[in-house]
């Protein structure tokens, strides 16, 4: 671990709350490490530095355990973005998002965005048990090219997707929650954050279903949120720095292969 002291000040906080065993831990090892690995219980909370381009954004990963319940809205303080997660295969994984862990968020930026994440879709729909690359190659067989040939596999052919996910792994899990119905919580957040439907980002842009063991739309989620925030971080250091202008587009999406950092 760094030591703190050392450590380059963040410019933004995201934070991901959501029940226990739905993945958090999982999701930002994946986006980090860029591996999927065993996973503990998360005690407390945890925190990860992501450079992406000019700017540190800090990660706070939480325990999804009642027992830290109380942690949550100090981890939400002054959060540019949440990530709301559920388990695609769980129902009351969703249910909780509204009941137990949105209060939570009262503490974080009025500006704050919000997106709504169904985890482990490997365990129900096959493309993600692929991954959405187009080389149809896990990142885990990537990363394994990678370290032993310096090179990237080229596929020897276009890889054809499964008819049903039976045939890909032999596991078979009932998704329980839709898209609609965290479109629709997402459609809810916004009513109890008093916000208007038409000024806000729209529910398709902000609901993701990903799965941290395959890699599907782990990049997409984290990426998409970082360039979501940047005004955030422009009008933060704005305000520290009182530099009159910032060309936003310049900024935008500099940092997209940056390279994670954590302690
Ligand atoms: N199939 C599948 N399993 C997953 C996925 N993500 C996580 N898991 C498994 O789900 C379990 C819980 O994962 P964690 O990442 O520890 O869950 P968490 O949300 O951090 O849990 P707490 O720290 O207790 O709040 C572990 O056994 C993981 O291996 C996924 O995308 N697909
Ligand atoms: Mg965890």
């Amino acid at each position: 671990m760094p030591e703190l002291s050392k450590m380059r000040k963040p410019d933004v906080k995201v934070v991901i709350l959501g029940d226990m065993n739905v993945g958090k831990t999982s999701l930002l090892h994946r986006y980090m490490e860029r591996k999927f690995k065993d996973t503990m219980s998360t005690v407390g909370g945890a925190f990860f530095l992501k450079q992406w381009g000019p700017y540190n954004i800090s990660i706070w990963d939480t325990a999804g355990r009642e027992q830290f319940h109380g942690l949550g809205s100090m981890y939400c303080r002054g959060a540019a973005a949440v990530i709301l997660t559920y388990d695609v295969t769980n129902w009351q994984s969703l249910a909780e998002l509204e009941e137990r862990f949105l209060s939570l968020t009262d503490t974080a930026n009025n500006d704050c965005i919000y997106a709504i994440v169904g985890n482990k879709a490997d365990l129900t729909d096959p493309q993600a048990q692929l991954l959405a690359n187009q080389d149809g190659l896990t990142e885990d067989q990537r990363e394994w090219d990678m370290e032993r040939t310096g090179e990237p596999r080229v596929p020897s052919a276009c890889p054809t997707p499964p008819a049903s996910p039976i045939s890909l792994s032999g596991v078979s899990v009932n998704k329980q929650v839709s898209r609609e119905d965290a479109e629709a919580l997402y459609g809810r957040i916004l009513r109890y954050k008093g916000l208007e439907e038409t000024n806000s980002l729209p529910a398709d842009k902000m609901c993701f279903e990903t799965s941290a063991k395959t890699g599907y739309n782990v990049d997409t989620l984290f990426e998409t949120l970082f360039d979501m925030v940047l005004p955030s971080i422009l009008k933060k250091r704005t305000e520290r720095e009182g530099s009159p202008t910032v060309d936003l587009e310049e900024c935008k999406g500099t940092g997209k292969r940056a390279r994670a950092a954590c302690c």
